[in-house]
């Protein structure tokens, strides 16, 4: 198979879709492989290091939209690219489709099959290519969110774990899943005194055990959420409902509740976003304030720390990178139902059910998909 991959062009986004040693195996299985002149260089990867592993470069994105039969990403396709895929053509990367219908729309007219790595599941419940980002989310959250609570940067002027004397500052996490529990341990690492939010009393009782006394769980309801977010000094949103819209779970009228500087930082943005004043921002303009309260609610946050990021990445999806290139998408869904969730379009057809509930749009289900 040709497999192709381009520069990210979202902005401040310098991840790569494609290691050279993903590259490499992807060589090794007898697939071509074609990369955008400088797509790596955001992560550390030279041209030279992709043509030693046996990929060629392509001096522009569209030589490479043009030639793929599969194109692998990072981040959701921009306007000009959507523009550029075509009918039968395999899209293999990040989509989050619920808060975005336009992109929705496109990627139905383009008769394309798109299969988005956050709805990819495992046999343990889990989404194995959204985690790895959230891991890198999570830990990159209490960091940002302690950048924003300083005074020059509009925060409270508050220090995440306090000094002798001086109280530490309060994070609260609403999720407890990837990102709630790596966001957990930096805060909690940092010294903040550190609450989490779920609905899920298993997760619970596993941050209870874990933690060994480091943080407060609690069951997260309106009542709940209401009283915490009004003593927290720093709000970070880690629900997620997979494929689906986030909930609106802060309201405006709880911003009015809060402390003057106090942080929100919405990790779910990429899905909406759970606080009702979120929207979402980039790195170069990360951060605005609400009724006195700054949100920051970048979608694409690993893509700060590139180089690790797209390793851990690339580590994740390569497996299904080789069973697609290998098997072809259509047999390779057909072997692992898996993969197959992560279907969300397929020649005109949207496959991903919580993404047709949140856009109120028709649906099928990926075995239909697969004409079965
Ligand atoms: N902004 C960014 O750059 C990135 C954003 N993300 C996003 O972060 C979000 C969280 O991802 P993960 O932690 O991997 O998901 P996860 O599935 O591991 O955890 C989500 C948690 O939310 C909980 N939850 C669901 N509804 C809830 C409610 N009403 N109240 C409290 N908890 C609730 C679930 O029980 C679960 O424990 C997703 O939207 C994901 O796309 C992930 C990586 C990067
Ligand atoms: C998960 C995601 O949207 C990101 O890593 O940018
Ligand atoms: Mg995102």
């Amino acid at each position: 198979m040709k497999i192709g991959c381009v520069r990210e062009i979202k902005p401040q986004e310098y991840r790569v879709g494609l290691t050279p040693s993903a590259a490499q195996e992807a060589v090794a299985h007898g697939h071509a492989v074609l990369i955008e002149a400088g797509a790596g260089i955001g992560s550390g990867f030279t041209d030279a290091d992709y043509t030693a592993a046996g990929a060629q470069i392509a001096a522009d994105a569209a030589a490479v939209w043009a030639a793929a039969e599969m194109v692998v990403k990072v981040k959701e396709p921009q306007p000009g690219e959507r523009a550029m895929l075509r009918p039968g053509q395999v899209l293999f990367t990040y989509l989050h489709l619920a808060p975005d219908p336009a992109q929705t729309h496109d990627l139905l007219a383009s008769g394309a099959t798109c299969i988005a790595y956050e709805t990819v599941t495992d046999r343990k419940g889990g989404l194995p290519l959204l985690a790895p980002m959230s891991e890198v989310a999570g830990r990159l959250a209490p960091q940002v969110g302690a950048w924003a609570l300083q005074k020059a940067n509009g925060g409270r002027g508050v220090l995440l774990g306090g000094v002798p004397g001086v109280r530490p500052a309060h994070v609260v996490i609403i999720g407890g899943g990837v990102v709630g529990t790596a966001a957990a341990r930096v805060a909690a690492g940092m010294g903040a005194h550190v609450t989490v939010l779920d609905r899920s009393i298993p997760r619970l009782s596993y941050l209870d055990d874990v933690f060994m006394g480091r943080l407060t769980t609690q069951y997260s309801d309106r009542a709940a959420t209401a009283e915490l977010v009004a003593t927290a000094d720093m709000v970070i949103g880690a629900v997620l409902i997979p494929g689906a819209a986030a909930p609106k779970l802060v309201t405006r009228a709880m911003l009015k509740t809060m402390k003057p500087g106090a942080v929100l930082v919405d990790v779910a943005i990429d899905q909406g976003g759970c606080f009702e004043t979120s929207h979402p921002t980039t790195h170069e303009n990360p951060i605005y304030e609400v009724d006195g309260v700054i949100h920051y609610c970048v979608a694409n946050m690993p893509g700060a720390v590139a180089r690790t990021a797209t390793q851990a990445l690339g580590n994740a999806t390569l497996p299904f990178v080789l069973a697609l290139a290998d098997k072809g998408w259509r047999r390779a869904c057909l072997e692992d139902a898996h993969l197959l969730d992560g279907l969300n379009v397929h020649a005109g057809r949207l496959t991903c059910a919580p993404v047709g509930a949140a856009l109120g749009l028709p649906v099928i289900s990926g075995v239909e998909a697969l004409g079965l």
